[in-house]
């Protein structure tokens, strides 16, 4: 068995000046292990997957075989990994040959080597190209299918990509678990941002230490050839990708309190830490695993502290703020605004307000809550940019040709639903004056909330019982098959019963209910087009001087 040296010096120090964050790599990783020494012929973690676990006895011939099919071969899992690490010395006279020039020098700085990636087709590392050949021109890191990050882990599949970077799935031949590494694109501004996301990232894991809040827990960071990766435990799908494996139907309200309920567990800790996330969507909203309906926050790159706020183009266009949007201070009410949002696109399946550019995005918001209070738009440093100088909302045409004017739809309707108690809660989470929303205290006692899951309170992981649902969607897209992989034992009650509700989903697949208002429908070409907004949105998030140019824009 091996554990952290708790002293972990995690690798990188803060150096703060103002608002300056700076970065500096201090020490790497250090590994204490309780067993005694293990022949390198049996450290399983420095050889090809398939042959670990196979059998202890390592042959020239299962070797090479190993070469060739390692790909196609199941991961490993605990009970077969290695106690014990080689040292650099002790990798490089039995594996040496097999490492680029490159990684013979580099591996002198890692005093711990879990994983060689011997049978990748690595990068050489030539000193003639930008950052040795390991970036492409964007300043990404170049993944290698099972080459090794820090000598660690071992890269197994690229599951996200951001405009931070990328994020991929590897195996840590550390622990003998997945994770999931986020490798920081290799630019200034990044490593900058990135600091904070750390920073916020470690205090969140220790305010969350009986991981109750629904936030993503990074496990650690470390900087390996010039990037910066922050690893974190694995999880399933985002919210966006289950709904539109389900068509874009929306789930039920039960489903609907439920992702409320532990996206307020999540907001309540950062309103105590006085934290804004600054994106909240459904993006970055994952499911645990395929089979469970619990969910985690990621995604805290573009996060700040109330008192330390840096930019003000901020958050995904669908689901960004008025006061962002007008050139407001702002707070952790923001998020409470996208929180309203992203409940509202749970139901219906659709974004509550699609805006193709921020003058349509005010537009979609003043169609349902008219015109801002005055007392915001005097202070809104980007009026001009949505009023005329007699104060009129600037109209604008959207690509499909409609018109939006305020003050002509009605919540509930675009809703389509009627339960007084939701259309409250969105409408309460939808105020254009931030300190009239609900903060998540607040939100966590309305009606909506407590309706079925009083009796519940002051456990914040369980979410509330679903009886009383209008359509029965489930925010489970756990198919029987992906369901049959899972003991039920270890299941929940109430995991189970949306299994069931997602079974007469599926029937009632046929004859769609509860469909958006086709108002606001948006075709899978809006939604490439919404997702590469957010990343605009969110690349800016490195730039904050392109948002507050203010330069009519292309808004
Ligand atoms: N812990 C994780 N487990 C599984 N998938 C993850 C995890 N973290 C991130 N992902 C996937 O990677 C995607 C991008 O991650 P993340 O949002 O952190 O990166 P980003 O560069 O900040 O992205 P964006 O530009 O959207 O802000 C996520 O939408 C998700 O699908």
């Amino acid at each position: 068995m091996t554990s952290r040296v708790p002293s972990d010096p995690g690798k990188l120090a803060w150096y703060y000046s103002n608002t300056k964050v700076y970065l500096k790599v201090t020490s790497l990783p250090k590994i204490a292990s309780d067993v005694g020494p293990l022949r390198h012929a049996e450290s399983t973690s420095v050889l090809p997957s398939h042959v670990r676990g196979r059998s202890s006895a390592i042959t020239d011939e299962n070797w090479n075989n190993s070469m060739v099919n390692s790909h196609l071969s199941p991961r490993p899992r605990s009970s077969v990994r290695s106690p014990r690490p080689m040292t650099p010395t002790e990798a490089l006279k039995r594996y040496g040959h097999r490492l680029t020039p490159y990684e013979q020098g580099e591996i002198l700085d890692y005093p711990e080597i879990w994983y060689l990636g011997l049978d990748s087709k690595k990068i050489q590392g030539t000193s003639n190209n930008a950052n040795h050949g390991f970036d492409d021109e964007n300043g990404s890191y170049i993944k290698v299918l099972n080459d090794h990050v820090a000598y660690r882990y071992e890269i197994l599949e690229v599951i996200g990509k951001g405009s931070f970077g990328q994020v991929v799935r590897a195996f840590d031949h550390m622990t003998g678990e997945e994770v999931a590494i986020k490798m920081i694109r290799n630019k200034k501004r990044f490593h900058h941002q990135a600091a904070v996301e750390v920073k916020i990232l470690d205090l969140l894991r220790r305010k969350d230490k009986e991981n109750i809040y629904n936030i993503i827990h990074m496990s650690d960071h470390l900087v390996f050839r010039n990037h910066l990766c922050i690893t974190f435990e694995l999880m399933g799908s985002n919210l966006y990708e289950v709904i539109k494996k389900n068509n874009f139907q929306g789930f039920s309200l039960a489903s609907i309190r439920r992702i409320a309920f532990s996206l307020l567990q999540c907001l309540r800790l950062l309103y105590r830490e006085r934290i804004i996330h600054c994106d909240l969507k459904p993006e970055n909203i994952l499911l645990k695993s395929k089979s469970s309906t619990s969910i985690k926050v990621i995604d805290f790159g573009s996060s700040c502290y109330d008192h330390l706020r840096v930019y003000t183009y901020i958050q995904s266009r669908f689901y960004r703020s008025p006061e962002v949007i007008l050139g407001l201070p702002y707070s952790m009410a923001i998020d409470m605004w996208s929180l309203g949002c992203i409940l509202a696109e749970m139901y219906t399946g659709y974004p509550l307000f699609p805006g193709e550019n921020e003058l349509e995005q005010l537009a979609c918001i003043m169609e349902i809550f008219g015109l801002p209070p005055g007392s915001l738009l005097q202070q809104a440093t980007r009026r001009r940019f949505f009023f005329d100088s007699k104060g009129n909302p600037r109209c604008i045409t959207n690509s499909k040709g409609k018109r939006r004017r305020p003050n002509t739809r009605d919540l509930a309707s675009v809703l389509r639903v009627n339960d007084p108690h939701f259309v409250d809660f969105i409408r309460r989470c939808l105020e254009w004056e931030p300190g009239a929303r609900l903060t998540p205290e607040e939100a966590i006692r309305h009606p909506f909330i407590t309706q079925e899951s009083s009796s519940r309170h002051g456990t914040p992981q369980t979410t509330p019982t679903q009886n009383r649902h209008h359509r029965s969607s489930t925010v489970s897209t756990a198919s029987s098959s992906d369901n049959s992989h899972n003991s039920e034992n270890s299941r929940s009650r109430d995991d189970i019963s949306m299994r069931l509700r997602s079974k007469t989903r599926d029937r009632e697949r046929l004859q769609p209910i509860g469909a958006p208002d086709p108002n606001y429908i948006i075709d899978e070409s809006s939604r490439v087009h919404r997702m590469s907004m957010s990343s605009t949105s969110i690349t800016s998030r490195g730039e904050p001087l392109e948002g507050e140019k203010f330069l009519p824009p292309i808004l």
